[in-house]
């Protein structure tokens, strides 16, 4: 007899968002399971950041509801997201503090989580480890001193001084060297081998398919394809599903 399968760590259900006159998304439905690295894609306006930003708890959708372990969280949307409940957002952009140093960025992070000095060095020795030589070297320096891909590591990393379950990061690659994209995933792959569940939300859906295990198209403003990465048709289920310039990149 098979187990009963777990609830999703996180849920959409019928999420719908209008700004203003703009319906964004309109009824979409997006479970993810613990331990999966998910990636949504699509092209410029698709709806990804605002999807992020309702996973996130960082605003109420207008329309469905939002479960965290299959209980419904949709009325704690709120200016500090559900960072309580284990769920980080990396925004679009980073949000860094330029001129505080990568250290200062990183316990900032750990901030309203309750870890004491203890735990904050803990974590932070936690979050050193997974970033490349040259940040960790650079830990005094002002992070606006800092290349993109290097800053996109101390956003991760600042993401996980408040110890998430649950890690959703829209546009990774945005504005980095292929090289240094590969990196950034890297380092999302080795944290989702430590447990934590990953969302990226990307314009660049081949690259993600590389690492990932699952995907799902979102085109305007709805889902439109789902898949698994390993699954040899993912390639053309992409481009049937997006067609954005970036797709093939
Ligand atoms: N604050 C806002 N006010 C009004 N409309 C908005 C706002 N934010 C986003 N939109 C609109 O909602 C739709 C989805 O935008 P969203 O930023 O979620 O897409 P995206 O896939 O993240 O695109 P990008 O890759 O360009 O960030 C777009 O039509 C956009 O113009």
């Amino acid at each position: 007899m098979s187990e009963p399968s777990p609830s999703p760590l996180i849920e959409a259900q019928r999420i719908e968002h209008r700004y203003e006159g703009v319906l964004a998304l309109h009824g979409i439905d997006l479970a993810v399971p613990a331990g999966t690295f998910l990636a949504v894609v699509g092209p410029n306006g698709a709806g990804k950041s605002t999807l992020a930003l309702l996973l996130a708890g960082a605003m109420s959708p207008t329309g469905g509801r939002l479960m965290l372990d299959g209980a419904d969280v949709t009325a704690r949307a709120g200016r500090r997201g559900l960072v309580e409940a284990g769920v980080a957002l990396i925004p679009e952009g980073r949000r860094l503090f330029g001129q505080l140093s990568v250290q200062e960025n990183l316990v900032l992070g750990a901030f309203g989580s309750g870890a004491g000095r203890a735990e904050t060095a803990r974590r932070l020795a936690e979050a050193y480890a997974l970033m490349p030589e040259a940040v960790r070297q650079g830990k005094d320096r002002a992070v606006a001193t800092l290349s993109g891909g290097e800053q996109q590591m101390v956003a991760i990393g600042r993401a996980l001084m408040a110890k998430p379950r649950l890690v959703l990061i829209d546009e990774p690659s945005l504005g980095l060297a292929p090289i240094l994209i590969d990196k950034v995933y890297e380092t999302l792959a080795a944290l989702r081998a430590s447990g934590v569940t990953i969302v990226v939300f990307e314009q660049l859906a081949v690259k993600a398919l590389q690492y990932v295990d699952r995907f799902a198209v979102i085109d305007r403003g709805e889902i439109r394809h789902r898949g698994l990465a390993a699954d040899p048709d993912a390639r053309e289920t992409l481009r049937m599903g997006y067609m954005g310039a970036d797709a093939a990149a």
